[in-house]
């Protein structure tokens, strides 16, 4: 475990405090007050508007003790599920025990019961229906996909106020502390920019005294091999140590040719820092450094920051069911806090608090709602069944996003929703019934069986599984135990899946003809490497626009590999910049095979058009065989086969293979 993610210790001041627009938790209260005690230390050009937020930060500590438990809680019983599994944390089956969101004050929540008129016009806007509850944001600032409240007008000193939290101030006191977090983050983003790249700024700090003079000193070069060794010995280095390097190292690679300590190297200083970036953020270094190498470096810090506070808490409404104006209604009723998440889509809430378990309400347990995050919309979104289709999710339990493709399709046409996990197809099967499905048939196959277990869908979804690396705010244990080894595991079930899914579709179908690839992982390996994978391998798909209206574009270059240009049509979303689990989805369009086709691919705007030479036979543009080659296959088969037992609690039979991992 890290240092910035050792529970419930008191913690250094933070590098970064709130990347994500979000309520503080406690960690990050405690430092603000930690903080307050130390001696002061400013930035050289410190502005009028950090002085307020040092102020916003102290008053924060005191105002939000009412939510950090809240945090706490969520992160500790999210690290409870199977992340390998389950990456995504959708509901499985009855969660019964939300019961985190039950407030600290000794003060029941109290407070009329709010009754709004939904009896007006079907055609009145649901957004300005909800709005009654509580004011969407997306309106005022659309460029926000969750809305964290940085656009409120309420006076800050709603979160400060010391009267009982009621439903008649719930929302002013809940939008205050929104907008001091949203303030804060802005505030941080700027001092870690200013840091890495002010030309002007020759020193980080004033030294306010000279003891911090002296550690300032200690930190400001890069450690030599040798001191190393001493840190270690000594059992690591000091945290406040640990995060003025990795600022200083921010700052010396933003003007490394300014900046950097004669004869040091670049790499030695990314080195470093992304040693620190393990110690802190409680990382292997391996995961680390996959991860830092996403992003520029200022940015990946933002992304391991945001990894360190928790989603917001979304609820898909299931419109088999019920309406989201209805199931808004209901819920204010019973005390929930919530709004629409964005106009992206309108099925989705966002609850801020809630005075009953939202795991367990009546409207739950009867089917209204599925307990989801945000980015599990997203691949449903961009598959978009028709009705009357046949649709395979191919890796499908618990079954947040099979039953929102039901939903989707009216309960018409049919779902085959298969999970090669046995025992999580009982969570999938409660989870049907529960949100009332009526046109899905479960089943559990080996993705890798299909197309020969059935075929021709008109679409298929192929959610994969994943390293979970864009929810490692939900399970923290992602950060050790993921060696260099399962992604080559995983990246090669994948590529197995996702031609699997591509032979799945029915070319012939009259309204579709679509897979989805979608996974939890930030990964290159397990995104665009298998979508690239599955072009070459595929002449007869090509990638097209998913329809979603964010995302960051996939990579088409990424570390000496370079990926067909059309796989920027893909799209990546991220915890730091999207304010939801870390996302991929890629669509494509399966067309016959056996015939030349021309292959638009659309990239930037920009449609390129090129001859596919699709061949009579299953072989690539090369004359190979397409699809695996069985004596490579075998050491990774082998693998997953012994995986299998020992989830079954069998002891597996010697390996008679190795499988390679990439030098
Ligand atoms: C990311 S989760 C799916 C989440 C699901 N789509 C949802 O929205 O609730 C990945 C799933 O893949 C399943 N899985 C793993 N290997 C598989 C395989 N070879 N074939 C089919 N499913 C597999 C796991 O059991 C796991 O449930």
């Amino acid at each position: 475990m890290g240092h910035r993610s050792r529970n419930k210790q008191p913690p250094p001041e933070p590098l970064k405090e709130n990347a994500s627009p979000k309520k503080p938790g406690k960690r990050k209260a405690d430092a603000v007050e930690e903080k307050a005690a130390r001696p002061a230390k400013k930035a050289k050009d410190q502005t009028q508007k950090s002085k307020k937020a040092s102020k916003t930060k102290k008053k924060r500590a005191s105002s939000a003790d009412a939510w950090e438990d809240v945090e706490d809680d969520m992160g500790v019983k999210a690290q409870a599920r199977s992340l390998f599994e389950d990456s995504d944390g959708e509901d499985d089956a009855f969660v019964g025990d939300l019961d985190e969101f039950d407030m600290d004050d000794d003060e029941p929540l109290r407070g009329p019961i709010q009754a709004f008129d939904f009896d007006t016009d079907e055609e009145e806007s649901e957004t300005e229906i909800l709005g009654k509850i509580k004011k969407s944001k997306q309106i005022e600032r659309p460029s926000q996909i969750i809305p964290t409240g940085s656009n409120s007008d309420s006076d800050d000193s709603d979160a400060d106020s010391d009267d009982p939290i009621t439903m008649a101030n719930m929302e002013a006191r809940s939008r205050a502390l929104d907008a001091q977090a949203a303030a804060e983050a802005e505030l941080d983003m700027e001092e870690m920019q200013a840091a890495a790249f002010d030309e002007d700024a020759e020193e980080d700090f004033d030294m306010d005294d000279e003891d911090e003079q002296v550690e300032v000193e200690d930190v400001s070069h890069l450690p030599t091999a040798e001191e190393k060794e001493e840190e270690k010995r000594k059992g690591g280095p000091d945290v406040h140590v640990v995060q003025r390097r990795m600022r200083q190292c921010v700052r010396v690679l933003g003007k490394f040719s300014k900046r950097a300590e004669q004869g040091r190297s670049r790499s030695e200083y990314v080195e470093q820092l992304v040693s620190d970036i393990a110690s802190y953020y409680g990382y292997n270094e391996f995961l680390a450094e996959k991860l830092f190498q996403l992003f520029p470096v200022a940015e990946a810090i933002e992304f391991f920051e945001a990894n360190e506070v928790p989603r917001p808490v979304t609820i898909r409404t299931n419109t088999l069911r019920t309406r989201r104006r209805d199931l808004a209604q209901a819920l204010v009723n019973r005390g929930v806090n919530l709004e629409p998440i964005g106009k992206w889509t309108n099925v989705g809430l966002q609850v801020f608090e809630s005075s009953v378990p939202i795991g367990a309400t009546p409207e739950y347990l009867a089917g209204h709602y599925m307990l989801q995050a945000a980015s599990s919309f997203l691949p449903v979104i961009a598959l978009a069944p028709q009705p009357n289709e046949r649709v395979l999710d191919m890796a499908s339990a618990p079954g947040g996003k099979t039953t929102h493709i039901a939903a989707l399709l009216q309960n018409t046409g049919v779902v085959f929703a298969n999970d090669a996990n046995k025992a999580r197809t009982k969570s999938l099967s409660a989870n049907v019934h529960r949100l009332g499905c009526k046109n899905v048939v479960v089943c559990s196959y080996d993705g890798r069986e299909f197309p020969k277990v059935m075929g021709g869908f008109d679409r298929v979804l192929l959610d994969a599984p994943c390293s979970g690396t864009g929810v490692i705010s939900k399970d923290s244990s992602v950060k050790v135990n993921k060696s260099e080894r399962d992604f080559t595991l995983l990246a090669h079930l994948q590529k197995q899946l996702i031609l699997c899914a591509i032979d799945s579709v029915s070319p012939d179908s009259k309204t579709g003809g679509y897979l989805v690839y979608s996974t939890c992982s930030v990964t290159v390996d397990e995104n665009e490497a298998v979508v690239d994978y599955a072009l070459k391998k595929r002449p007869n798909v090509k990638l097209v626009d998913t329809g979603l209206e964010f995302g960051r574009e996939g990579y088409t270059k990424y570390r000496g590999k370079v990926f067909n240009p059309s796989v920027s049509l893909t799209r990546r979303f991220y915890p730091h910049v999207h304010n939801m689990d870390g996302f991929y989805v890629a669509k494509f369009k399966v067309e016959k095979r056996g015939k030349n086709s021309t292959q638009e691919t659309s990239n930037n705007g920009k449609v390129d058009t090129e001859v596919t030479g699709i061949t009579e036979t299953n072989v690539d543009e090369k004359g190979e065989p397409i699809g695996f080659d069985d004596e490579e296959d075998r050491p990774y088969l082998e693998e997953a086969a012994r995986r299998r037992m020992k989830a079954k609690g069998l002891r597996p039979p010697p390996r008679t293979s190795t499988v390679k991992t990439a030098a």
